[in-house]
């Protein structure tokens, strides 16, 4: 048991933490399973790209995700630069598969 568990005792603000932290557990497996599956979408685009001499990065398509993101982060109440930052996070990763991808097949 962690320090704020032993110090709340049994008592309603830990069942509250419980019950918030179960929902967490949810919610990060849901980010789970749909990044994978962005993953696989993905890595046919890695493969599509590689086989049609297509560069690994489209920085004018980033630019439209980028902007969509942020209308819908800000519409969320979520912080823009956050969304951006987290889309930007995941897109880099998904062009170095994209470069592994066309190194592999001797682009
Ligand atoms: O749409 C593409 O062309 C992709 O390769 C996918 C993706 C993405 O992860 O969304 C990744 C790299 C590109 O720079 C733009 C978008």
């Amino acid at each position: 048991m962690s320090e704020a568990e032993t110090r709340l005792g049994d008592s309603e603000a830990l069942n509250e933490l419980k019950a918030l932290r179960s929902s967490i557990d949810n919610i990060d497996a849901a980010l789970v399973h749909m990044l994978a599956e962005r993953f696989k979408c993905t890595q046919k685009v890695g493969v599509l790209k590689a086989t049609n001499d297509l560069p690994p990065a489209d920085p004018a398509r980033e630019k439209i995700q980028i902007e969509r993101l942020r209308q819908l982060a800000s519409d969320a109440h979520l912080d823009p630069d956050f969304a951006e930052k987290f889309l930007n996070f995941i897109v880099r990763e998904v062009i170095r598969h994209h470069e592994a991808i066309a190194a592999e097949a001797g682009n």
